[in-house]
């Protein structure tokens, strides 16, 4: 047991998400926060307590200059509200608000999204592409990925219109809402420090931040007809949601594991240290919990899609955002998207006491994740969730 804290609250403790293990940092309407259980402690009140560099980090209006820092700050500034959270008394003028007024807390700098898990590749292959291979030829020497829409990324609990697109009809293309709105439930990384390029993969940690929940959401008829020989653009550019809430890097730790080797690399994707991570995902359907993705069973780090993003020389800036790309397991039940569960629609999937293939308005999608944290505590990512509305 620790010892009680002036946070008074049974959502704040070692065996729970939003433990002083955790530490997420968000922007609610008082401005920068830490997420304590389930308040939101604002830092500017209590910036005094902090040395009079972290200051200004704490008293702006988003996380934009906490981000433009590096590593060393974002270590010190954890340790101190460590320090300060799990003290007997309160800092001098801190109050804990509402966690309800969150929202998007940073500025979303380049967007992009991978595809690294070898269960969703190949199944979405077998999908897509039933008379080839699954998995192209690349796959298995790089992380396969592509530049999305940084402007469409939204905060948890924003709405999800329903997209119009071209999809294949009969005879010809035909235009309308689409029909098969899909989920893609993923892991996503906010990047910050220097600005920098060719990182490698031992230095990709000095420039993610934190980690999120993401759902990138899919209209799947769209992206069928539009994404040869260019990949994916507007079936997916409409919407991507991330959790309102960004998990330190620092406080996965203990959840490092090797990625399930997808096949002989080159010498820049090589880790020198394992940067998979076990994070656990849960996808609720209108309550009803459909599946489980394992995040241990990605074939590609976060430092190794970042070590492949700038291999050329693109730079990764303060603010930038990558997606792992959907997470499915092994398991029919361990598949992150509707189109894998439901096998393109021809196996509805169990939502409570109903059936559904894909979403349909007034559909509700929540997406949780939690990590193993040192001594047996709970890493808690933020949930990211969406409600569909029709189309306009
Ligand atoms: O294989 C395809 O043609 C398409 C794959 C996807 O839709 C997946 C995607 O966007 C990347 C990911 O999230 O894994
Ligand atoms: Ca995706
Ligand atoms: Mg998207």
């Amino acid at each position: 047991m620790t010892a009680p804290t002036w946070i008074d609250d049974p959502a704040f403790a070692a065996d729970k998400p939003f433990g002083p293990q955790t530490l997420p940092y968000g922007v609610v309407a008082e401005g920068v926060a830490v997420r304590v259980g389930d308040k939101a402690l604002p830092l500017a009140p209590i910036a005094e307590s902090f040395t009079e560099d972290l200051r200004p980090l704490l008293r702006a209006a988003t996380l934009d200059p906490l981000l433009a820092e590096g590593r060393q700050v974002w270590s010190r500034l954890r340790a101190r509200l460590r320090e300060l959270v799990t003290a007997a008394t309160a800092p001098d003028g801190a109050v804990l608000t509402s966690i309800d007024t969150a929202r998007l807390p940073f500025t979303v700098g380049d967007y992009v999204d991978f595809y690294s898990s070898r269960h969703h590749a190949e199944n979405v292959g077998r999908i897509f592409r039933p008379n080839a291979e699954a998995l192209l030829p690349n796959w298995t020497h790089l992380p396969v990925g592509y530049h999305g829409r940084a402007g469409t990324v939204y905060a948890s609990g924003t709405d999800i219109r329903r997209p119009h697109g071209q999809r294949a009809g009969e005879s010809g293309p035909v235009f309308g809402p689409s029909v098969k709105l899909d989920i893609e439930a993923e892991i996503g990384f906010v990047c910050g420090g220097p600005v920098a390029g060719r990182v490698s993969t031992s230095a990709a940690p000095d420039h993610v931040f934190g980690v999120v929940t993401a759902n990138d959401w899919s209209a799947r008829d769209i992206q069928a007809w539009e994404y040869v020989p260019l990949g994916p653009f507007l079936g997916k550019s409409f919407a991507t949601s991330i959790g309102a809430w960004i998990t330190p890097l620092e406080a996965f730790s203990a959840a490092r594991v090797p990625t399930e080797a997808p096949g002989p690399l080159l010498h820049y994707l090589v880790e020198d240290q394992h940067w998979g991570l076990d994070i656990a995902i849960e996808v609720e359907w209108n309550g009803a919990v459909v599946s489980r993705p394992p995040f241990s069973t990605m074939a590609y780090s976060f430092a190794q899609q970042l070590a492949h993003m700038t291999v050329n020389g693109a730079t990764v800036r303060p603010g930038d955002l990558f997606a792992s790309g959907t997470v499915s397991g092994p398991d029919r039940h361990q598949r992150g998207s509707f189109l894998e569960l439901s096998w393109n629609g021809g196996e509805p999937v169990e939502v409570g006491e109903d059936k559904r293939a894909f979403l349909e308005d007034g559909d509700t999608v929540r997406i949780t994740a939690t990590a193993p944290g040192p001594d047996g505590s709970v890493i808690g990512l933020s949930e990211v969730v969406g409600t569909v509305v029709a189309a306009d």
